[in-house]
């Protein structure tokens, strides 16, 4: 069974027709999928319906076995992370440092703890040096790189990540497929929608072509050696 379930899964905002329709998919650690489609088709919805961040009005998304229905946020958020299309919307505190603090500390993680988690985030995201910063003055690359520290630090044991090479120079892709490969090293599974091709060319074992709320293509290259 795959660690993301969906099974015949609709969903509409509020009274629209449905931009998901009868959608049944499984999602593996051990992939690196895309999802591909031309705009409009539903990629973010799946995306996050696949995240549990919203609930279908018919079919079920089981996250690890369990129906997100029933889980909290933060039993999902220990689970599956979530990259917005612009990182600045998961972004609060007023520094860096406090940006990964804060949830630990919330949780009432030991002190001690809080410091060395804090500490590696920045490290393997490059970010130490930015640590007093305020956030909103960072680049979009930094920004990007700190909502995925802020991701890491619970661990989860998937990534979706929506499109998250918009608006990276070629050295900050390059910085970021580095930090994606060493998430996959470590066996977190990851979901990336994508208009960029040559990324999904470099990293997708299996890509999802959506249009107009289906799938219309899901072809599997080989699972990550
Ligand atoms: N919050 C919302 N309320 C109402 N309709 C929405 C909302 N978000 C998306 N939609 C609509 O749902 C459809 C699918 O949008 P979605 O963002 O999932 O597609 P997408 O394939 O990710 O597009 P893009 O490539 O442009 O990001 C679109 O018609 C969009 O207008």
């Amino acid at each position: 069974m795959g660690y993301l379930t969906l099974k015949n899964v609709d969903f509409a905002y509020g009274k629209s027709d449905f931009i998901i329709k009868n959608t049944s998919l499984q999602l593996f650690q051990e992939d690196f999928t895309a999802v591909v489609g031309p705009n409009g088709s539903g990629k973010t919805t799946l995306g996050k319906l696949m995240a549990g961040l919203l609930k279908p009005q018919n079919g079920t998304v089981m996250i690890d076995g369990t129906d997100s229905n029933s889980m909290s946020l933060g039993a999902i958020g220990k689970r599956v992370g979530y990259l917005f299309q612009n990182p600045e919307k998961q972004i609060f505190a007023p520094t860096v440092y406090e940006e990964l603090t804060f949830p630990l500390e919330i949780k009432g993680t030991e002190k001690k703890v809080v410091e060395r988690k804090a500490k590696e985030a920045m490290e393997v995201f490059q970010i130490s040096h930015l640590s007093k910063a305020f956030p909103f003055t960072l680049s979009q690359g930094e920004k990007q790189r700190l909502a995925l520290a802020a991701i890491f630090i619970h661990e989860p044991k998937f990534l979706i990540l929506d499109e998250p090479t918009t608006g990276l120079d070629k050295e900050r892709k390059v910085v970021l497929s580095g930090i994606l490969k060493n998430f996959q090293h470590e066996g977190v599974g990851m979901v990336v929608i994508s208009h960029d091709e040559a990324f999904v060319e470099e990293h997708a074992t299996r890509v999802i072509k959506m249009m107009g709320g289906k799938i219309i293509e899901d072809t599997r290259k080989s699972f990550r050696s």
